[in-house]
């Protein structure tokens, strides 16, 4: 069973957010662009300076090296880094991808060099990648946004399959409100510097 627990959270024009996300919960946020979305992302996985406190369980942000924490409370962002010149490089010990077929690549894929990678692809593999090194949190920054209709949904169902069974804490950035309605146990959005719960969700 893992928590994460935020309270007071403040960073840009968001201030004293407080949330708890209990095992295998997928929370969702929305809210219009420029709101503070991905910033609250990058806070909770110690990427941005903030205020207040963040916990996995028992053990608050401030106590661990960076580094350490982004491992076990990792974030997709929209737009992937990629450092080494091919896919496979970016994975641990090399170990294939779990999903690499059902999100429709093929075995060679692994050699594949970045720089070829469609932004479409680019997304899948963070996906991939990030799961590939068993985080004990999941923060995903409009994870589907570059995705087609059908292929969105492949990835939903791969995500929420994971996630139920790691039992992992989900934070999930998301615009579209079917998708928020298919994968959110609750939602939340974004209005001036709050968080508020939206009605029917919980
Ligand atoms: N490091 C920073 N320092 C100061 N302001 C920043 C910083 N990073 C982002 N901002 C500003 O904070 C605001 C929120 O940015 P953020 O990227 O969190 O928005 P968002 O809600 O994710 O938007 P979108 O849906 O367009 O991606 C924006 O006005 C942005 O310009």
């Amino acid at each position: 069973m893992t928590t994460l627990t935020i309270e007071a959270l403040s960073i840009g024009m968001l201030a004293g957010v407080s949330l708890s996300l209990g095992s295998g919960e997928v929370v969702c946020v929305s809210g219009p662009s420029g709101s503070g979305k991905s910033r609250l992302l990058k806070a909770i996985a110690d990427l941005e300076p903030h205020d207040g406190r963040v916990c996995l369980d028992e053990t608050p942000q401030s106590s661990m090296p960076a580094s350490r924490w982004r491992q076990q409370v990792m974030m997709v962002p929209a737009d992937s880094q990629w450092w080494f010149e091919t896919v496979g490089e970016h994975f641990p010990d090399g170990r294939e991808a779990d999903g690499l077929a059902e999100f429709g690549f093929p075995e060679e894929t692994m050699g594949w060099t970045v720089d070829r990678l469609s932004s479409g692809e680019r997304q899948r593999l963070a996906l991939l990648r990030a799961m590939a090194r068993e985080p004990s949190v999941l923060l995903l920054d409009e994870p589907t946004a570059n995705l087609d209709g059908a292929m969105t949904e492949v990835v939903e169902r791969w995500l929420m399959q994971a996630i139920r069974k790691r039992g992992m804490p989900v934070l999930w950035v998301a615009h579209d409100n079917d998708q928020i309605h298919r994968v959110a146990d609750r939602h939340y959005r974004i209005l001036g510097s709050n968080l508020e719960l939206v009605d029917g969700s919980h």
